[in-house]
């Protein structure tokens, strides 16, 4: 039997880092996907080994079934149905497992995304040889919640294939989960966050889940419902940048002015809230989008303010602000911030207008060196599908 599963990535409207710190934070699913292939050997193939190809990087590792009983402690004792971290001894035998594969410098990062990948495989299936096959739409570590993308991605591809859900194979296409299903895959996703950024707040693996917008705020996620028509330029500075890292220096900034920060991350809540009332309240003519518009960008601004006061925005962040003020369009970085991808609002009020200031403002973040993409939001969560394998 053999599984794909596919996960989309997402934007931060509102509320990067301090959702880590219990504000609320508001964010949508975009149509750009991580794509997961899983396929268990007929007894014909002799293969007794766990692979995984990452195609976007161009890499593959095999891990002999034998190795795997050898160096992981917990093997066979963990429910598939039953979420659970990843234990000391454990992640030490991960690692172990990832410092053999001796990945070059420059490949570094992809060590906590084979770590998280290790622990959901061997957690739902064991020791069991399969191929993994993983690939990608989004720019890897640049704010699109790539890492989420992944997991989630992953979790779905190897619980569908798990006897804890059961499924009609007979289904052609893309098919989702029921919302206990979508549940299961949620909390496996955000275990594999775990491994990847330390301390992750959720929002990431969840709005990869379920898709379309949510508020988001302590674990708890409400599903957000507009008819106001959002078009936002993506931005990527191309600068590398690790969420972890980011996040664990925001929580310092916290811990050396706590009573500062705390008002900061307030703010942000405010901010978040004012977002989604607007993004909720009905529209009844042009006249009220442009309002609406209005205040959007004027509430995006303030909010990449406070995120320069946690420390995470980036020269080219403030460049491509710069450009697109001289647009009179607001900017804010999305995701973890420190390069990565940043947001414009686009006007769409008047499409004659957005269209020429528009084109003229990618021409010029492109001669910048910046790349620019348009990316549909709200769109779907994660789906799979029981028919195609690349291998
Ligand atoms: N398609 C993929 N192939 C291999 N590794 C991946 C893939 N997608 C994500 N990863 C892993 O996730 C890491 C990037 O995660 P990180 O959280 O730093 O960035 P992001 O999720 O893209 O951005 P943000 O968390 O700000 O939304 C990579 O370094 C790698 O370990
Ligand atoms: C920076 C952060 O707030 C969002 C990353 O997309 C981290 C998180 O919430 O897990
Ligand atoms: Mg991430």
């Amino acid at each position: 039997m053999e599984v794909r599963a596919r996960a989309p990535g997402k934007i931060i409207l509102a509320g990067e880092h301090a959702v880590v710190h219990g504000s609320t934070a508001v964010s949508a699913a975009i149509d750009l996907y991580t794509y997961v292939s899983l396929r268990f050997p007929t007894p014909h193939d002799n293969d007794d080994a766990l692979k995984l190809q990452l195609k976007d990087v161009d890499l593959e590792f095999s891990w002999p079934v034998g190795k795997l009983k050898e160096v992981l402690p917990e093997l066979g004792i963990k429910s598939a149905s039953s979420p659970s971290s990843c234990s000391l001894e454990t992640t030490k035998a991960i690692a172990s497992l990832v410092e053999e594969l001796n990945l070059v410098d420059a490949k570094l990062g992809l060590a906590s995304g084979i770590s998280a990948f290790l622990w959901l495989y061997t957690s739902i299936h064991g020791e069991k040889p399969a191929k993994v096959v993983v690939t990608s739409e989004l720019p890897l570590g640049s704010g699109l919640g790539s890492s989420a993308a992944l997991c989630v991605a992953l979790s779905a591809a190897l619980l569908s294939l798990s006897d804890s859900l059961k499924l009609d194979f007979g289904h052609q296409g893309w098919q989702t989960f029921g919302d206990s299903e979508l549940d299961l895959v949620n909390k496996w996703a955000f275990e594999g966050e775990k491994m990847i950024h330390g301390r992750p707040s959720g929002i990431d693996n969840t709005v990869s889940t379920f898709g379309n917008m949510i508020k988001f705020r302590s674990g708890e996620l409400t599903h957000i419902k507009t008819n106001m028509p959002l078009k936002m330029l993506v931005t990527n500075t191309k600068v590398g940048r690790n969420t972890s890292a980011l996040v664990a220096g925001v929580s310092e900034r916290a811990a050396r002015h706590g009573s500062a920060m705390a008002s900061v991350f307030k703010a942000v809540d405010s901010i978040s809230n004012e977002v989604v009332a607007i993004i909720q309240s009905p529209v009844s003519d042009d006249l009220a989008i442009t309002e609406k518009e209005e205040k959007l960008g004027e509430l995006m601004e303030m909010n990449q303010g406070l995120l320069q006061c946690m420390g995470v925005s980036h020269g080219t962040i403030e460049a491509v602000i710069k450009t697109t003020l001289k647009y009179k369009l607001a900017t804010k970085l999305t995701g973890a911030g420190g390069g990565g991808c940043v947001l414009t609002l686009l006007p769409t009020h008047d499409l004659v207008l957005a269209g020429t200031v528009v084109d003229k403002v990618i021409r010029e973040l492109e001669e910048c060196g910046f790349k620019c993409l348009t990316a549909g939001i709200g769109g779907r969560g994660m789906e799979i599908s029981f028919s195609g394998f690349s291998s």
